[in-house]
């Protein structure tokens, strides 16, 4: 990766603990390679997150520079093994906490160009006591690509389980206890071979209360995480299939409460098939990433 001498800036940020290495590079001069990003996510030999953040304007990267004139921003989402996603609901609220942050941005509307396309996201202004406000983003509209008869396993437990595409793919699997999902220290297996060519991010669900769920989830590229905002979306698409509650036949807003290990997420469904989603961001602190580390090899 290419940067200064003095070395490169950076930040920690959260989102329900799902934890970022956030590296700004507002005119895309850094050319951040998987080999890169692997070593910064790393808990121990680097900063840690299960995944990073490249903040780059969206006219100064070829990915994005299509969306300049909508979003002024891109997020160049990675996961912590270094492979590109194309979308990441904790990470596009934490993106937008940077924005303001630095002063790129102020709290209110803000576009922000992913991979998946423009997402809207509001920012809500500080409380009185100067606590963080939320932040709702309009994730886009769910699809659900079939097919039918798709299994998760772990070990000789099997579920079948539901394909929600949210930019990003899911399979989601309502079980009876999220312990039986196991250590999740591999990826569970997901049957029939071929439906996910570019893998798949798997969410195990339970039941809370009406409109009320907790979740795991085992994300493609980074393994189990405390949180995931596109998986949290996918499981409360998923639901109101499951419980009659779909917003296009209902006419209906489906409003879903989240829980996940690292904390909780309000997903909305709009009859439109809007996706909102409400969340924190949290940014935790910043640096200077040592510049003959990031290039030594080992
Ligand atoms: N944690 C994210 C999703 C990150 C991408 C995912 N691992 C993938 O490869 O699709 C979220 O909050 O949505």
């Amino acid at each position: 990766m290419a940067g200064s001498v003095h070395g490169l800036p950076f930040l920690k940020g959260h989102g329900t603990e799902n934890d970022f290495v956030i590296v700004p590079d507002p005119d895309g001069l850094l050319d951040i390679g998987p080999g890169a990003v692997a070593r910064l996510c790393d808990r121990r030999a680097g900063i840690g997150g299960d995944g990073l953040l490249h903040v780059v304007r969206s006219a100064a990267h070829p990915e994005s520079a299509a969306l300049a004139g909508e979003a002024e921003w891109f997020m160049d989402y990675r996961n912590a093994d270094g492979s590109i996603a194309e979308m990441c609901g904790n990470g596009v609220r934490v993106f937008a906490r940077y924005l303001v942050h630095a002063g790129y941005a102020e709290p209110g509307d803000l576009p922000v160009a992913t991979r998946a396309g423009v997402r809207r996201v509001h920012i809500a202004k500080d409380g009185p006591d100067g606590r963080p406000g939320g932040i709702t983003v309009d994730m886009g509209r769910a699809v659900l690509p079939g097919p039918d008869g798709i299994e998760v396993a772990v070990g000789p437990r099997r579920w079948p389980a539901r394909n929600v595409n949210m930019g990003n793919p899911h399979a989601v699997a309502f079980v009876a206890d999220l312990d039986h999902a196991g250590d999740l220290l591999s990826a569970p297996s997901v049957a029939p071979a071929g439906v996910y060519p570019d893998g798949v991010n798997v969410e195990f669900v339970v039941d809370r209360g009406p409109a009320h769920v907790a979740m795991r989830v085992h994300e493609r590229g980074s393994g189990e995480t405390r949180s995931c905002g596109t998986g949290a979306c996918a499981v409360a698409v998923a639901a109101a299939r499951r419980d009659g509650a779909d917003p296009a036949v209902t006419g209906r807003p489906a409003e879903y409460t989240v829980d996940l290990p690292g904390g909780r997420l309000l997903i909305t469904e709009h009859p439109d098939g809007r996706v909102e989603m409400t969340g924190p961001a949290v940014i935790v602190a910043e640096g200077v990433i040592d510049p003959g580390w990031l290039t030594a090899a080992g």
